[in-house]
């Protein structure tokens, strides 16, 4: 059963003790012009990753608090996980969305961010990702998540989300597809949620 997670606002969870651990990581996503099949519009790619631990996640990791801001350490993770092309573009404060405080050990913090690519600083990523100091380690290879429900109702968002998701990524990107118009503001509440897992 998964431990009970809260939400607090960044100052809250930047005020936690030291038995805390702060991890930052970032929905990169940018638009995408293209139609599968010819005919289903895909509106936006949206990256994540498969993790080494057989999970969905989003790049990012474990930031040090007391050696520079949190996008410091994020923006460094970015560089490790995801190789050059992290160098195009730096997620900012601005880009910031939500902080989630696992209660039970060990005390990680979740910081979440959402960053709009250009569509060719999107496809820089996914061409240099496979030359990452972590590719084929920490991260198996990124994927984009795809945002319509096939005819029979299940294919594509409905069975992405059953696959077995790291911490909060799951409900952190479904929250992010709703609330940032990545697809329609009804089409998230449509979806019959698999269990969490
Ligand atoms: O995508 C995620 N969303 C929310 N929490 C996450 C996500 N990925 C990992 N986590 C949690 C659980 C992990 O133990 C910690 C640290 O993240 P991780 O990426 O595994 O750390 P490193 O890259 O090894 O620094 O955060
Ligand atoms: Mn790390
Ligand atoms: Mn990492
Ligand atoms: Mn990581």
């Amino acid at each position: 059963m998964a431990a009970p997670v809260s939400r607090l606002t960044l100052s809250e969870s930047l005020a936690l003790g030291p038995e805390w651990r702060h991890a930052c990581h970032a929905m990169l996503y940018a638009p995408e012009p293209g139609k599968l099949f010819g005919r289903i519009p895909l509106r936006y790619a949206v990256l994540m990753q498969m993790r080494f631990d057989g999970r969905l996640g989003f790049p990012g990791g474990f930031v040090d608090v007391h050696k520079g801001s949190l996008e410091d350490g994020l923006n460094r993770e970015l560089a490790e996980e995801l190789g050059d092309a992290a160098s195009g573009f730096r997620v900012e404060r601005s880009d910031y969305r939500s902080s989630h405080a696992a209660a039970s050990a060990p005390r990680v913090v979740a910081h979440f961010y959402a960053k709009l690519l250009a569509r060719e600083q999107l496809l820089a990523v996914e061409r240099a990702a496979p030359h990452a100091r972590d590719h084929g380690l920490e991260v198996l290879g990124l994927v984009r998540v795809p945002l319509y429900t096939l005819r029979d109702g299940v294919g594509g968002l409905p069975a992405f989300l059953d696959n077995v998701f790291i911490g909060t990524a799951r409900d952190q990107l479904l929250e992010a597809l709703q609330d940032l118009k990545i697809v329609d503001s009804n089409y998230i509440s449509g979806i019959k949620l698999p269990a969490r897992r």
